[in-house]
């Protein structure tokens, strides 16, 4: 059973007097040795939220703590330094003018400066920098100095990281890279992280957890899988990747659709908004058994490994995602066929 490290309880934060909380009512915890991630577009109060739990802004209403100590409440609101909170930032803050060596020393303090150098080889080996150790940050590569301020985020051990769009500046094939051996490290040292991202890619494939931010509060927490295949409302299925949003009628858990009945998840009765991934929905030759009505391809995109075609039915739109196998050409008749669906809650008017 996983034990409880971070605990994010009701917490609400403001900077302007009389406009509305930048954070709202959020609630979430992270275990030992998990790595979360929150999720949401730019401005939604992401980075308030690591600040709030690093100790750099104090919260107006709710409490943090961590391995049950009370990190900020309404009595407390213990210092940053004496967290046990490490953090990397968008750009990596590195000292100009220390070397890799001195800008991780620096991350550990009272302790003697033997101790300290040694500590600090130990996490550049960790980081495969040990080599580099003597260079000045701007003779490294952007990947190479995420990695300085990964190793100096974590020389004092911290029982959590905070990364903020730690990866964000670096070009996309580093950026993979370097994310997936932050991982590994992590993973294999057993560090609890969290992570703040914009990018739904890297949410999901960097974090165990993650939770699903919008306008300061958090609208679903879950694994990367579930909330990618069972989103509970229409903005977290949008904000995950493509969807198909149908209007439909739901009785005993199916919906009629225009391309037939389909096993709904989430509603078993009543009108619902449904959402169909791409990859659910199945172009088939009009000739293959089935009464639905027959749609017209009206776009295809090559992707590489795979296609994702458009296809019009009853003047609505649909995305499809086939396999790189698929032989339909825009023009052609085709039947759509769906899977599954999953009602979400509709976006406020
Ligand atoms: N110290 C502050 N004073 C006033 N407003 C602030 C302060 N810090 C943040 N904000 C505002 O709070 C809102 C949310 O900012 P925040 O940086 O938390 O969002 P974010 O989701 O991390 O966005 P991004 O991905 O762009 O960094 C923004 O409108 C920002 O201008």
């Amino acid at each position: 059973m996983p034990t409880q490290l971070l605990t994010v309880n009701a917490i609400t934060k403001g900077f302007v007097a009389n406009q509305p909380p930048i954070v709202k009512n959020i609630s979430f915890s992270v275990y030992t040795g998990e790595i979360f991630a929150l999720l949401g577009p730019s401005g939604c109060g992401k980075t308030t939220t690591l600040r709030l739990i690093a100790g750099f802004e104090k919260a107006d209403t709710g409490t943090i703590s961590m391995a049950a100590r009370a990190l900020d409440d309404s009595n407390i609101h213990v210092p940053p330094e004496s967290r046990g909170i490490g953090f990397v930032f968008q750009d990596y803050a590195l000292f100009p003018h220390k070397n890799v060596l001195e800008n991780v020393a620096f991350g550990l303090r009272k302790v003697s400066k033997k101790k300290r150098q040694e500590r600090a080889f130990e996490v550049l080996e960790m980081v495969g920098l040990t080599n580099l150790h003597s260079r000045l940050p701007h003779h490294l590569s952007g990947g190479e100095q995420q990695r300085v301020a990964l190793a100096r985020a974590i020389i004092a051990r911290p029982k959590l990281l905070l990364l903020d769009e730690p990866f964000s500046s670096l070009d996309p094939g580093l950026r993979q890279s370097t994310r997936e051996e932050v991982r590994s490290l992590l993973k294999a040292e057993g560090i609890s992280a969290v992570l703040v991202t914009h990018a739904q890619e890297e949410a999901l494939s960097f974090a165990e957890r993650l939770g699903v931010m919008k306008e300061g509060t958090l609208e679903q927490i879950g694994t990367p899988e579930r909330v990618y295949r069972h989103p509970q409302t229409a903005y977290v299925a949008d904000f995950l990747g493509q969807t198909n949003f149908i209007h439909a009628h739901i009785k005993d858990g199916i919906a009629e659709t225009p391309f037939g009945r389909v096993k709904v998840e989430g509603a078993d009765s009543g009108n619902a908004l449904l959402s169909i991934r791409p990859e659910c929905l199945q172009m088939i030759t009009p000739d293959s058994q089935g009464n639905t009505k027959s749609g017209r391809v009206v776009g295809q995109a090559f992707k590489g490994h795979d296609f994702t075609y458009q296809v019009e039915v009853d003047g609505q739109q649909y995305f499809i995602q086939t396999d790189y196998r698929c032989p339909f050409q825009i023009g052609d008749t085709v039947l759509l066929k769906a899977e599954s669906a999953v009602a979400v809650t509709p976006d406020p008017a």
